[in-house]
């Protein structure tokens, strides 16, 4: 295991580089996604009678490669036993369905529950897409480590800054009035983000059904309800936005267009700085990170894990997808599940 860890920092080439690094690493060039419009499911009107969706022969092949990670549960635990687990866990698509209105993506009452005991247990952080702020707001759970930005903002474990000396680090306090590190690599983008926030709103104005959404160390331009019509449109004027500002690439989430500084830091490298933060990388060879989650920036987690040959990859689809995850839950409702059954286990195992 211990073997595993080290190549797993080897993988993002992260060897105790929070140490020495003093600037982050750029992308060599910016990389843009290849840009093409995806459906994914929407939460359905509860109003409306239920139907038995036909079951995919595609999707129950891919269970095979990607089996259920409830199902798999109890072989999961059996090797986890005696060791320390990490849980992760993405936000939107995984810990709530994926709604309509950005704004209006609320956690349900049963999940905060759900996350709360798992956190009593076992150490827990989200990684989200969205800013820390907002993340904290829909969660509200002062017993997790927030990352928001993609994991360009992350409030972990206090750590010694002198022997962690970096400009991209400071001390704070959390709700509770306990020490807090704040990790923000890329810190001088801020300028240029707010620049561009004003320049793609008021680009797009003309453009009905369009909403930008501040994420602080990036943007999300969704286009859920823009007409088809109207998408190359939408698409040709961010990238306008994009071209005048060097340093930043676009990625593709659901329905979103994302702009982000291109640094070579994403939700993988967070995933890692938090182990490394808790305590874990030293004595990491009874470490297993389980991290669950649903869209295509999660993957990034999902090889760090996947490279290293450590802990758990979760990805939450109901449809067959290319992933590097190794097991999957179909929708947050099974997510809810399977953190119910993680926080019975840690309660059964923490008495023994
Ligand atoms: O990393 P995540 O926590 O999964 O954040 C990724 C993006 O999630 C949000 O957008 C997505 O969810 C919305 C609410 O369900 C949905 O309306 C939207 O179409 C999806 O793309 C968030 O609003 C974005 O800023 C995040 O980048």
């Amino acid at each position: 295991m211990r073997h595993n860890i080290a190549k797993l920092y080897h993988a993002i080439k992260f060897q105790r580089w929070l140490g020495k690094a003093e600037s982050i690493e750029y992308f060599s060039k910016a990389r843009h996604d290849k840009i093409e419009p995806e459906s994914d499911p929407v939460e359905s009107d509860p109003d409306k009678p239920i139907s038995i969706p036909p079951v995919d022969p595609k999707y129950i092949s891919w269970l095979k490669e990607h089996p259920s990670a409830l199902l798999a549960f109890p072989g999961m635990m059996s090797t986890i036993k005696g060791k320390q687990i990490v849980v992760f866990l993405d936000y939107d698509g995984t810990l709530t369905p994926i709604v309509d209105d950005p704004e209006r993506a609320f956690m349900s009452d049963a999940m905060r529950i759900a996350v709360r005991d798992v956190a009593r247990h076992f150490p827990t952080a989200i990684i989200s897409g969205r800013s820390r702020r907002k993340v904290y707001e829909f969660i509200k759970l002062d017993e997790v480590y927030y990352a928001g930005s993609h994991g360009m903002d992350i409030m972990g474990p206090s750590i010694q800054l002198d022997s962690y000396e970096c400009k991209y680090r400071k001390q704070a306090l959390d709700k509770q009035g306990n020490e807090v590190t704040i990790f923000q690599p890329a810190r001088e983008f801020l300028p240029a983000i707010q620049e561009m926030l004003s320049e793609l709103k008021e680009i797009t104005i003309g453009i009905p059904g369009v909403f930008i959404e501040d994420n602080r160390f990036c943007i999300s331009v969704h286009y859920r309800h823009v007409k088809d019509n109207d998408y190359p449109t939408l698409e040709n004027k961010v990238l306008s936005v994009l071209g005048q500002h060097s340093g930043f690439h676009l990625t593709k989430g659901k329905k979103v267009f994302e702009i982000r500084p291109s640094i070579k830091w994403n939700k993988g490298n967070a995933l890692v700085y938090l182990l490394d933060t808790l305590g874990f990388a030293a004595n990491s060879n009874n470490v297993v990170p389980i991290y669950i989650g649903d869209d295509k920036t999660d993957e990034d987690a999902f090889k760090v894990l996947k490279s290293g040959g450590v802990g758990y990859p979760i990805i939450v689809s109901s449809t067959p997808r290319q992933t590097l995850a190794s097991s999957s839950l179909r929708d947050p409702s099974e997510v809810l599940s399977f953190l119910i059954r993680l926080a019975r286990w840690g309660e059964e195992n923490s008495s023994q």
